[in-house]
């Protein structure tokens, strides 16, 4: 049997809904097999970022050398990098091993507002690891700080994809879960040559902890299977509108996803037929 295999480098969340916590669960409800090295330990729950400890780059090295001297990994997912010293390491490591799927969630602001990426280290995001990036997923804050423009319509969407290509990323996804006051929800990619649109029904729920990471990391996951990107966004969509519309009533703040729902649905559809 072959096996797919997936590395998140990434935060922890103590909370379990967000970061390498998020990604290990997507790669295991898509049959890939997971594997971490965490860039910094958060403490956290529903409710917020209650701390933040960063680990040296050294060890986020480390970390990485021995999965990739050993067990080699088909696609990697980078989330929470925390500062310019671990995003120049990691982006270094993306070199010696010639990783080429590699998927960039550009981690910035926790939904409470908890900064997870320092201020200086935009520039080594777009210096360093966007030219070794295969897609990059940011919302549209994100989008935002990296190229420097408003978004506020679609038009302005493309225009910040083109400049987010133009950096050297072969595939952007504008994620369209920050658009306020629109019952559809567009996620938007974009290959270089042609825009493709992902639309889905807005779900009402405060229930929303480590959907972009859940998302990025469905895309990472179908990619080490040796999707297409178009596929693998595709199958992305539907694996975090299952999580959100199952959503977990737990925590009193903003409760995580249910990574479970999708394969349960398709189990559901199967029984059915
Ligand atoms: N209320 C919602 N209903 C349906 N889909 C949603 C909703 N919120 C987000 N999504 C979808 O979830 C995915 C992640 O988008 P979003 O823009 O929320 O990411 P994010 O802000 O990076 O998330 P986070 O930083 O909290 O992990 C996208 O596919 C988006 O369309
Ligand atoms: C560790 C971590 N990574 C990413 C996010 C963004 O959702 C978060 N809240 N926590």
């Amino acid at each position: 049997m072959s096996i797919s295999k997936a590395l998140t480098i990434a935060g922890s969340d103590s909370g379990g809904g967000a970061g390498i916590q998020a990604d290990l669960k997507t790669f295991q409800e898509l049959n890939v097999y997971g594997m971490s090295a965490i860039t910094a330990i958060t403490a956290q729950n529903t409710l917020g970022v209650h701390g933040v400890f960063p680990l040296t780059a050294e060890a986020v090295v480390q970390q990485i050398e021995a999965i990739g001297s050993d067990l080699g990994a088909d696609a990697i997912k980078t989330g929470m990098l925390f500062n310019s010293e671990i995003i120049e390491a990691v982006s270094e490591q993306i070199k010696i091993f010639n990783w080429s799927k590699v998927i960039v969630d550009p981690v910035m602001i926790a939904k409470g507002g908890a900064s997870l990426l320092q201020d200086e280290a935009v520039e080594a995001v777009k210096n360093h690891l966007l030219p070794l990036a295969l897609i990059v997923t940011p919302n549209i804050p994100e989008a935002e700080v990296l190229t420097g423009m408003k978004i506020h319509t679609l038009d302005d969407r493309r225009a910040a994809a083109e400049i987010l290509h133009s950096l050297g990323v072969k595939n952007v996804v504008i994620k369209g879960g920050h658009v306020e006051n629109e019952n559809q929800l567009v996620d938007l990619l974009y290959d270089g040559t042609e825009f493709s649109y992902f639309s889905s029904e807005r779900i009402e729920t405060k229930n929303t902890h480590g959907t972009g990471c859940t998302f990025a990391a469905a895309i990472t996951a179908e990619m080490a299977k040796g999707n297409t990107v178009y596929h693998s966004v595709e199958t992305a969509v539907s694996f975090i509108q299952e999580a959100i519309k199952e959503d977990l009533e737990i925590g009193q703040g903003h409760g995580p996803t249910n990574h479970w729902a999708y394969q349960q649905k398709k189990r559901q559809s199967l029984h059915v037929e």
